[in-house]
């Protein structure tokens, strides 16, 4: 190897020899040698200023660094290794950037690849969604189309009102578009949200969704979407209050019918009723103001349904003059007590009804129908004589034709023949006078026809146009001229009616029968009435179960002024309620809860009681007066009516009964209850109470009696009503004194010296002062003395010291009446 070989040296210099390439060696002993080192150039990739050429003394300076910034001890061997160590440092680090920048490429290709796939599924949904919406505005193009040209056939001549308003339409509908672009906008944006929130997170359902685009919609979501679609679809936009409906409201209905009415959810009505301060539940019952604020607040029309609304499907046409046929008259005997008005009666149709009557006196009215020899049928309504049948005498009358005025040619007028003119006179109803007792050896039938007079009753004997017949019901004489009389005045009467129409009947007497439930005696006033008709009564309706006529025989059908017993009520309805045949069940049932709840409400606005509990509260509540509250529960509506008629003509501005609740029917533990709570006696006319109303009143110490004979409850009552004007105040005499001597105390007055004879001398107790057993006068003690002391009793045989309150006047001889007073309660 040489200097020259082409191969350059290294450059480091030998201590020495300053010949560069040459390496000078020491050894031991000052020997040194010197050594040329020759180095094997490689060839290194490195940068730039490294890859000098061969021979340059320029480049070859920095190799190896500033020699004099070398280390010291860093040999060029060693210098050597570091440079190539630092090369190949160098050129790892270039390995290195260029693999990351490598890796840095790839990632931004995989962030924009991804950044691309969400932006294709974006793109796809809102394609989706376009499609969707863009279906769905066809679809209602097409509809309201459609509409509109059924719209158009409908209305061949739209008037100029009708154009003007289809111009309008586009205007009003403007609202809900510009809705639907702001919804459009406002769901776009959320799309891109949820899309940001979910970039760079592959979800599972992303996963799964790959290919379709876009994720998984929800059930509900879909059926949302499909509700909207359909919506748009018919044209209604998506806010409810659109529909405006025509709300039927009754004058009370329940919450869920409202809702099913107003066709809005029911859980809103209750939230809008409590929204009201109601707090109502759906099966609740809410008065008609209340409904119709509801009915308002949620957009609606109110159309209030009146009474005759309900009751327009009962048959109120007038009948044609040529479908009218002749009826039978309708004869009510009207009368004073015991005049014979049943004899009459009897005798007409011989039967003697008055046998089989408690006391002798007609309980319940009675309708019989008679064919007179002649052949004419004669519809007569017995009414009871007594007066407490006053009310029932009077709707007697409004169903009658003729009356006939009952007067016993021995007793001549009385109060209740005055009456019975009186009912007559006002129900416009044509009377036929009987003067009836004839065959009396005491009978001045002139006597009655003056006193007649003075009531304006001018027979015809007296030039009047009231017909009179002299009759007696015991012999018979004057019948056949009477019934002559009838048929005369039913003939000027012309009476008529159509038999062939739904029957409407006027109630007579109506009574709850054990064995075959409600029974009403009705007397048809017009049409048939026929087994199978269904029908509505007061407040009751039913289906003519069977039906039997005066004789107790059944039968099919009844016509005009026949009276019928019908069975097939569902409850038992008032003397004097009308019947009216409807076409259905349902009908009769909703005029009935119609009038149930008419009946109820103005029953609650008069104040009347309708629960036991505010029956008790207004029992309490009243105590100006003295009352004697009675409960009264009788066999019939009739006689309950006719006790309670009576029970209120009892009394006077101090006392008065109330009858604190009236029925039909047995007595009951609620009756018991009611009378408990009121501290009143139960009267059972005719009915007895149940076993269970028995022990409870046995318990409670309720008074009940039973009583089969108005007269006899009347009395019975009266005395009790007349004894609670005050308490009874009851005295006990206990003792008696004899005056002795008389001494003159100052300051106390005159002080009696006496000797009690009997009994006991009591301070508290009240003394006379008795002069020849006459009272001079009453008063209290002031002093009562034995010996020095006061003291509060003196028995028998003592002598005792009296001075009197306020009393000076005593004398020597005077007898000292000593008594208490007790206040009893008197009862029923
Ligand atoms: N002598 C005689 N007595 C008669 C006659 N009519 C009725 N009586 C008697 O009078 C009494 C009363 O007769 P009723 O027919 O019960 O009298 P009423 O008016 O129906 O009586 P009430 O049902 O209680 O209202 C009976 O005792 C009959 O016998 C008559 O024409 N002559």
């Amino acid at each position: 190897m040489s200097d020259n070989d082409g191969k350059k040296p290294l450059g480091v210099r030998g201590s020495g020899s300053g010949r560069p390439g040459q390496v000078k060696q020491s050894f031991s002993h000052g020997r040194t040698k010197n050594v040329v080192v020759e180095t094997k150039r490689k060839r290194v990739v490195a940068p730039k200023p490294v890859a000098a050429k061969p021979g340059d003394a320029a480049a070859a300076a920095p190799r190896g660094g500033d020699p004099r910034k070398r280390p010291a001890g860093i040999t060029d061997a060693e210098l050597d290794r570091r440079m190539k160590a630092l090369a190949a440092a160098r050129a790892r680090e270039a390995d290195e950037a260029i693999q990351r920048e490598a890796e840095e490429k790839a990632r931004a290709e995989e962030r924009e690849r991804r950044r691309a796939e969400i932006e294709a599924k974006e793109r796809e949904e809102r394609e989706r969604e376009e499609a969707l919406k863009a279906k769905a505005d066809e679809d209602a193009r097409r509809l309201r189309e459609e509409q509109e040209a059924r719209t158009r056939a409908a209305e061949p001549q739209p008037s100029p009102a009708d154009a003007q308003a289809r111009e309008q339409k586009p205007a009003k509908a403007a609202p809900p578009r510009e809705r639907d672009a702001r919804d459009k906008d406002r769901n776009a944006k959320t799309t891109k949200v949820d899309d940001k929130r979910r970039a760079g997170k592959l979800t599972v359902n992303q996963a799964l969704a790959g290919g379709e685009g876009g994720r998984q919609r929800s059930m509900a979501s879909m059926r949302r979407q499909q509700e909207r679609a359909r919506k748009k679809a018919m044209g209604q936009p998506q806010e409810r209050e659109k529909v405006r409906r025509d709300v039927q409201l009754p004058e009370a209905i329940v919450v869920s019918e409202l809702a099913n009415r107003m066709a809005e959810r029911v859980a809103d009505v209750v939230k809008a009723l409590m929204q009201n301060g109601i707090m109502a539940t759906q099966t609740q019952t809410i008065d008609a103001d209340t409904a119709e604020l509801i009915i308002e607040e949620f957009g609606h029309r109110v159309v209030r349904v009146s009474a005759s609304d309900v009751e327009d499907v009962i048959q109120q046409t007038e009948d044609a003059p040529e479908d009218l046929k002749p009826r039978a008259p309708v004869i009510a005997i009207m009368g004073h007590v015991d005049h014979g008005k049943t004899s009459i009666l009897d005798a007409i149709r011989k039967a003697r009804v008055s046998h089989g009557e408690a006391g002798g006196i007609t309980q319940h009215i009675g309708a019989y129908q008679v064919e007179t020899e002649g052949g004419a049928t004669l519809t007569f309504l017995d009414t009871p004589g007594h007066a407490a049948f006053t009310s029932m005498r009077a709707r007697g009358a409004q169903v009658t034709d003729i009356v006939i005025l009952v007067v016993a040619a021995d007793d001549s007028v009385m109060p209740q023949t005055v009456e019975a003119i009186a009912h007559a006179k006002a129900a416009g109803v044509p009377m036929i006078v009987a003067i009836n007792k004839i065959d009396k050896h005491d009978a001045d039938p002139d006597k009655t026809r003056t006193s007649l007079l003075q009531h304006e009753v001018i027979v015809e004997k007296m030039s009047g146009d009231v017909q009179d017949v002299e009759v007696s019901a015991l012999t018979g004489q004057g019948l056949p001229e009477l019934l002559e009389a009838i048929a005369l005045q039913s003939e000027i009467l012309e009476l008529r009616a159509n038999p062939d129409r739904q029957a409407q009947a006027a109630v007579i007497e109506a009574k709850l029968d054990v064995g075959r439930g409600p029974v009403a005696t009705v007397l048809i006033q017009n049409g048939t009435l026929r087994q199978g008709d269904i029908f509505v009564v007061g407040e009751q309706w039913g289906k003519v179960r069977a039906m039997e006529n005066d004789r107790g025989e059944r039968v099919k059908e009844a016509g005009p002024s026949v009276p019928v017993e019908v069975l097939g009520l569902n409850g038992t309805p008032e003397a004097g309620d009308v019947l009216n045949v409807v076409s259905t069940e349902a009908q009769a049932r909703e005029i009935a809860e119609y009038r149930q709840n008419a009946a109820r409400d103005k029953r609650a606005a008069a104040g009347a009681a309708t629960t036991l509990e505010q029956m008790m509260a207004k029992a309490k509540a009243d105590q100006s007066v003295a009352e004697l509250p009675i409960v009264v529960k009788a066999d019939v509506q009739g006689s309950a009516e006719a006790i309670v008629q009576a029970m209120e003509k009892i009394g006077n501005d101090e006392v008065r009964v109330r009858v604190l609740h009236s029925g039909v029917g047995a007595i009951t533990e609620t009756d018991v209850g009611l009378a408990e709570a009121s501290n009143a006696p139960i009267i059972g006319f005719n009915v007895r109470a149940n076993a269970s109303a028995r022990a409870t009143a046995n318990q409670k110490s309720v008074e009940i009696r039973y009583y089969s004979i108005i007269y006899d409850l009347v009395d019975d009552v009266k005395a009790a009503a007349s004894g609670l004007l005050s308490n009874e105040v009851r005295e006990h005499f206990i003792g008696y004194a004899q005056i002795k001597e008389v001494f003159k105390v100052t300051k106390v007055g005159n002080v009696a010296g006496c000797i009690v004879t009997e009994g006991v001398a009591r301070r508290s107790a009240g003394v006379r002062l008795l002069r020849d057993d006459v009272v001079i006068h009453e008063g209290t003690l002031k002093t009562l003395k034995r010996f020095k002391d006061e003291v509060n009793e003196v028995i028998s045989g003592q002598e005792c010291g009296m001075a009197f309150e306020r009393y000076d006047d005593i004398r020597v001889g005077d007898v000292i009446e000593i008594f208490t007073r007790e206040e009893v309660e008197r009862s029923l």
